[in-house]
């Protein structure tokens, strides 16, 4: 797999011709992200388009409720023959294992990436607001390995935590970095980034990258710029 292939751009548009148009801009992405926004918008035709296009999709629904409810919109979500779907680590052991339980006699489900510590949080609003009373890496490995211990495939973190939690989790747990910020390219709402290279060097199986490609004056310079710096082209 080259460095390229373990980019996800994220379809954060509001409608589905807008997913579509970036889908022709940009035909060298293999991996897209289908999230809130386009499937509370337009609902799962963008997936068929994937499918149809020969693309790998993230379903990133970030599912949190009861294990119940959790475990059956999972299950829903399987139809759709997606690569990755997320849910929340903090929904709890229970709701985790009842997740990959409800899809595991599916001939190809996708793989579950339980969401650690969201990439926008800072250490201060997770000690003031959240009142979380532990260091944030050491929350985020904790989820992690919660997530793991309950039959999740990976983790999605921030390149900040990476290193971390590859050596406490393994070679064989996906971890899917968000928060991922090209020198070049502005933070915007994200808290804790890295550029490309350094997440990937750090131990990221995948890179998310939105704004700093599909927000670019020109997304494919942009990715073309990206692909260069990981040594690519
Ligand atoms: O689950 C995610 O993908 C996710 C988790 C997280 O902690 N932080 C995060 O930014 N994301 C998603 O990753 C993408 C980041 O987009 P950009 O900030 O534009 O690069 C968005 O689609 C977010 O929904």
């Amino acid at each position: 797999m080259t460095n390229s292939d373990r980019i996800i751009v994220p379809l954060d548009v509001p409608d589905l011709e807008s997913a579509i148009a970036m889908l022709d801009l940009l035909p060298e992405v293999n991996f897209w992200k289908v999230g809130l926004e386009l499937f509370v918008s337009s609902g799962a035709e963008i997936l068929g388009i994937l499918q149809e296009r020969q693309k790998k999709s993230f379903l990133d629904l970030k599912f949190h409720d009861i294990p119940n409810t959790v475990a059956g919109a999972c299950r829903s979500a399987s139809r759709y023959q997606v690569d990755l779907l997320t849910l929340h680590a903090t929904a709890g052991r229970q709701a985790m294992t009842a997740a990959k339980e409800a899809i595991s006699d599916l001939l190809s489900p996708p793989k579950l990436l339980a969401i650690t510590v969201l990439t926008s949080l800072n250490a201060r609003e997770l000690a003031l607001d959240l009142k979380i009373p532990l260091e944030l890496s050491e929350y985020a490995l904790n989820l992690a390995l919660l997530a793991k211990e309950s039959g999740i495939d990976g983790a999605v973190c921030s390149p900040q935590e990476v290193a971390q939690l590859r050596r406490v989790c393994g070679e064989d747990f996906l971890l899917v970095c968000p928060g991922v910020r090209p020198s070049w390219s502005i933070k915007g709402d994200q808290s804790r980034v890295m550029t490309p290279a350094q997440a990937l060097k750090a131990g990221a199986d995948y890179l998310v990258i939105g704004r700093p490609i599909t927000g670019a004056e020109e997304p494919k310079v942009a990715w073309a710029k990206i692909c260069h710096e990981l040594g690519d082209i």
